[in-house]
């Protein structure tokens, strides 16, 4: 990596401002995984024990510049202390006198974690004052966040303009890694792309077909693909304007020789619930009232054949709504078949699909697991992503 580390500059006594991914999924305010935090330990770790003053920063869902009372980092905070085994503090807002204070206080080895940065409109806006003040907090800026390196955000961005600016070890390793897998691909290269997000994702497929032998599409994502083929989708989730491109995609990828494939049977719920009612379904049968929650056992044993086919498989978003029991069989029976393919090289990313693996107990059996989704996509596309152009070159 061209890009300076915590290993090349000096911490000790000073105030470091560190950027991390600590966007964990959360049910009722409790983690339900806690692997971003876990991730992020061997930076912070160094931090403290090279006697550098530690202010941790992070973002948790999409609050959009408002403060969101389930979104705060309360719980964030008691983990990572239990994590440290040292007591983290944490201040209920990013920026402002209350922070100052907390920042003051700081001894050497102290580990302080602020309020989820979102909560500031200037966040994502990349507002250059937001970015100054939170800059004016300390003497060094370490980004460790490679989860959120894909955003120009104030905390991810912004303020490395300011400060000497370097990398951390989760940044570091997961550049190294995923550069090592994606330089030049083992082949046959499959990527699986699942989820949600369908406007950040879709577009990387673009990309992707430049790439990829085989392209599998699961999760959320699937049903503007399904509509694209002119077949209803009932309520599963759709974006409207996202169709044309969707179609587009299929014909490029016809075009370049690019095996797509998409779902031919589903799950269908006649509401979004574990206890819901639910059938298996062709994909050109989804009733119009029903939603499509997972990928059918058909579906199933089909991207299981090409995933055992595979040399390299990257996979980001789950094949189904995997956290609850109901629609969870598609996600897992993608997460054996990668756990089981010896000779497949498997990359995971995405807060969610790595949350899938870790429940499923095969965390162990994958390659590498990516802390960042959005983040590896892009990166695996040959974008360069804003966190890390904007840090210091060695
Ligand atoms: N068919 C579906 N309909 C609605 N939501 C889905 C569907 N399949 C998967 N999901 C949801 O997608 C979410 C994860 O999406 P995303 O954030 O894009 O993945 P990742 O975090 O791995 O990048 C999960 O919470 C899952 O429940
Ligand atoms: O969870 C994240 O991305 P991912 O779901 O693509 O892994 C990152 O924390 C970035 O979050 P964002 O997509 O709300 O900017």
């Amino acid at each position: 990596m061209n890009k300076k580390t915590i290993r090349d500059v000096e911490v000790r006594g000073k105030r470091v401002f560190c950027r991390v991914d600590f966007n964990v999924p959360m049910e009722e305010g409790a983690i339900t995984d806690d692997t971003r935090i876990r991730a992020a330990l061997p930076t912070i770790r160094y931090l403290i024990e090279n006697g550098a003053k530690v202010i941790l920063a992070s973002h948790l869902g999409r609050p959009k510049g408002k403060v969101v009372e389930e979104l705060r980092l309360d719980a964030v905070a008691k983990r990572l202390g239990e994590l440290l085994g040292r007591p983290v503090a944490k201040t209920d807002h990013v920026v402002g006198d209350e922070v100052n204070a907390a920042v003051a206080r700081l001894q050497e080895g102290d580990v302080l974690l602020l309020e989820n940065v979102r909560f500031e409109p200037g966040e994502e806006k990349n507002d250059p004052e937001l970015a100054k003040a939170l800059a004016g907090l300390a003497d060094l800026y370490v980004n460790d966040a490679f989860g959120a390196a894909h955003r120009a955000h104030a905390s991810t961005e912004g303020i490395a303009h300011h400060l000497p600016a370097v990398a951390g070890f989760l940044m570091e390793k997961e550049l190294e890694v995923l550069g090592k897998a994606l330089s030049n691909p083992d082949r046959p290269f499959t990527a699986i792309i699942g989820g949600a997000k369908v406007k950040d994702k879709i577009g990387v497929i673009d990309n992707l077909l430049d790439k990829v032998d085989n392209l599998i599409i699961g999760g959320g994502l699937a049903y503007t693909f399904v509509k694209a083929l002119g077949h209803d989708v009932g309520k599963s989730l759709l974006e409207e304007d996202k169709i044309e491109l969707a179609k587009s995609f299929m014909e490029k990828a016809k075009e370049k020789g690019v095996r797509f494939y998409m779902p031919v049977d589903v799950v269908v719920a006649d509401r979004f619930a574990n206890d819901a009612n639910t059938k298996v379904v062709p994909i050109d049968a989804i009733p119009s009232d029903w939603e499509a929650l997972d990928i059918g056992p058909k579906t199933r044993e089909w991207y299981r054949d090409v995933i055992r086919q595979s040399k390299l498989v990257v996979w980001n978003g789950p094949m189904g709504v995997f956290e609850m029991e109901t629609f969870a069989q598609g996600t897992k029976a993608v997460a054996q078949a990668l756990a089981e393919a010896t000779d497949t090289y498997s990359v995971i990313g995405g807060g969610d699909s790595a949350a899938a693996v870790e429940k499923f107990g095969l965390a162990e059996k994958m390659d590498h697991i990516s802390t960042g989704g959005g983040a590896s996509l892009e990166f695996m596309e040959g974008k360069q992503l804003p966190g890390v152009v904007a840090l210091n070159d060695k």
